[in-house]
Parts: structure tokens; C-alpha cells; sequence
């Protein structure tokens, strides 16, 4: 069986960090495992509290990964600070993990901080140039490009940018697009524009969707499908989850992760 990996933050309330992603590897039926960077206190109404983990403890949970079971993918979501940044490239680089996922996860949705401002540049040095794709959203890849991002075009723009950077594949996301009908995520490999569209969901309830988008990627990538095979996948995955909603809190509530699996389930026994 396939095996993917997410070093990240914990959300205690479920919607997101290694919770959505180990929710997404287990319905894209991958094996999933965790390294903890940070442990949040957090539902659906924000982030109450973080605590970070040392650089060593979480060298040492992959380490123990590894050493043992190996990963055929993996994904970086909530890093928090440059030590933990210098300490996750240099243990990729000495698995040689290649479907390297990189999720620049900066702010939450209610504002809290997941990374300090003086860890970007080692986001920058350290993780990026490692990474097989980068999925920012609109304020992440206008912070690691200096960019405004209004538009379709300013989107592929900053996508060269990151690429002129090193970056061999990026994804800039539109969910915080102000298109009131699409959300609009655009792939570029270096060559092509890959336009990724769905139809844009009018709910609150859009906790974690980043995370799981990448988890989807990292899940794909996991079993040998192409970037471009891996991105269309997480964009249903991610559609679904949004579409099917479930009411979980009293603020912005997770999407569904079961509801992928449960479309599929669904044309694969209708009868024909
Ligand atoms: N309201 C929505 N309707 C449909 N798709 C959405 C919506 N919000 C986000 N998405 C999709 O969810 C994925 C994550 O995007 P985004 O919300 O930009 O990431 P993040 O959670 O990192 O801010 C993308 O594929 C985006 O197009
Ligand atoms: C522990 C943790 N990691 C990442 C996030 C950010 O998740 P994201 O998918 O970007 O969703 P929102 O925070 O924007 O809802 C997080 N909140 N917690």
C-alpha cells in the first residue's frame, strides 16, 4: 500500500491541519502518517492557543518514519518557525524524498499567525527548491512574491515568479478570489498554464480547505499519478467536500471528507 506523509500542525477541532490531511489520505485510500510541528487549540471559531514542538522532536518523528516505513509522498502544511523549516529540508533531503507537497500555510482563516514573519525567508531557502509542487493561496503567494494578486493573469504572473525562483511546479489556489461564481486555482510546470475551475460554494463552512486540497495532491502523487492527474482529483475532492456540507461548531465548519468517497460509491452502483 501506498504510503504518504504530513508534517504539520494539529487542529484540535478536526477541520484542518494533520486531522484534514490524514481524513483525505485515508479516503484516497493511502497510508497515512504524521510528524507534529505544533499543537493548536482551535475550532471552528479560531485558533485559541499555539504550541510549537522543538526542531528535535520533530527531526525525531521523522526519523522514525524514515527509518522503518518510508514515504511515497509527502506534504509540509503549518511549520511555524525557521528552525523547524531548516530541520524538515535537511531530513527530506537525506531521505531523498522527491513528491515533496508544499503547503505555505501562513495565516488561519481568523487571522491567527501558523508562521512567523521571520520564518519566510527560510520557507523560501530551505523548503522550496525542495519541493516537486507549492500550493499557495492568494495572500501566501502575494507575501512570497511581493505581488498583487487580483487577477487571472497577475495569478500565472506570480506562478512564473515562484518558478523563476526554483520552484518546479506551482499552484496558486482561488479560493480567496473575489469571482463570486468560480474559484478559479491555476498550475504552472515551467511550460503550460493548467486552469483548474469549479463552481464557487456560498457557505462559511470552508475550515481546512487548503490543507486537504494538498492532502489530496500528496495522496495522488503517493500512488504515481501526475501533477496535473493529482491536481484534477484534489480539485473534486476538495468540491465535494465543500459541496456536501456537514454542520460541525458554531463558526466556519470543516468540509466533508467522506463525501468524495460517497459520490463515487454512488455511480459506481447506480444502476445502468
Ligand atoms: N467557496 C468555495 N467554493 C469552491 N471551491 C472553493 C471555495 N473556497 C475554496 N475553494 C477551493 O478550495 C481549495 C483551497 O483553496 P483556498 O481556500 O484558496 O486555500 P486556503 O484554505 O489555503 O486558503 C482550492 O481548490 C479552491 O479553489
Ligand atoms: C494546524 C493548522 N494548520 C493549518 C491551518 C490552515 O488551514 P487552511 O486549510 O488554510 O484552512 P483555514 O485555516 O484557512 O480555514 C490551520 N487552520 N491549522
Amino acid at each position: 500500500m501506498q504510503k504518504a506523509l504530513t508534517i504539520a500542525g494539529s487542529d484540535s477541532g478536526g477541520g484542518a491541519g494533520i486531522q484534514a490531511d490524514l481524513k483525505t489520505f485515508q479516503e484516497l485510500n493511502v497510508f497515512g502518517m504524521s510528524a507534529l510541528t505544533a499543537v493548536t487549540a482551535q475550532n471552528t471559531l479560531g485558533v485559541h492557543g499555539v504550541y510549537p514542538m522543538t526542531a528535535d522532536a520533530v527531526v525525531n518523528q521523522i526519523y522514525a518514519i524514515g527509518e522503518d516505513i518510508g514515504a511515497d509522498a509527502i506534504k509540509t502544511g503549518m511549520l511555524f518557525n525557521a528552525e523547524i523549516i531548516e530541520a524538515v529540508a535537511i531530513q527530506i533531503k537525506k531521505y531523498q524524498w522527491k513528491n515533496v507537497v508544499v503547503d505555505p500555510v501562513m495565516i488561519a482563516k481568523g487571522g491567527a499567525s501558523l508562521l512567523q514573519t521571520e520564518a519566510i525567508s527560510a520557507l523560501k531557502k530551505y523548503l522550496l527548491p525542495l519541493s516537486k509542487v507549492i500550493t499557495p493561496n492568494i495572500p501566501e503567494a502575494e507575501v512570497l512574491t511581493g505581488m498583487t494578486i487580483e487577477t487571472s493573469q497577475e495569478k500565472k504572473d506570480a506562478a512564473k515568479k515562484l518558478y523563476e525562483l526554483g520552484v518546479s511546479n506551482i499552484i496558486i489556489k482561488g479560493g480567496h478570489d473575489e469571482d463570486p461564481s468560480e474559484s478559479i486555482d491555476i498550475l504552472f510546470d515551467g511550460k503550460e498554464f493548467y486552469t483548474y475551475t469549479s463552481k464557487r460554494m456560498n457557505t462559511k463552512n470552508t475550515h481546512g480547505t487548503g490543507c486537504t486540497f494538498s492532502a489530496a495532491i500528496t495522496a495522488e502523487l503517493a500512488k504515481g499519478a501526475s501533477i496535473q492527474e493529482a491536481v484534477q482529483t484534489a480539485k473534486q475532492f476538495i468540491q465535494a467536500a465543500i459541496e456536501d456540507q456537514i454542520q460541525v461548531g458554531h463558526g466556519h465548519g470543516p468540509t466533508n471528507h467522506w463525501a468524495y468517497q460517497k459520490r463515487n460509491a454512488v455511480k459506481e452502483y447506480a444502476p445502468r
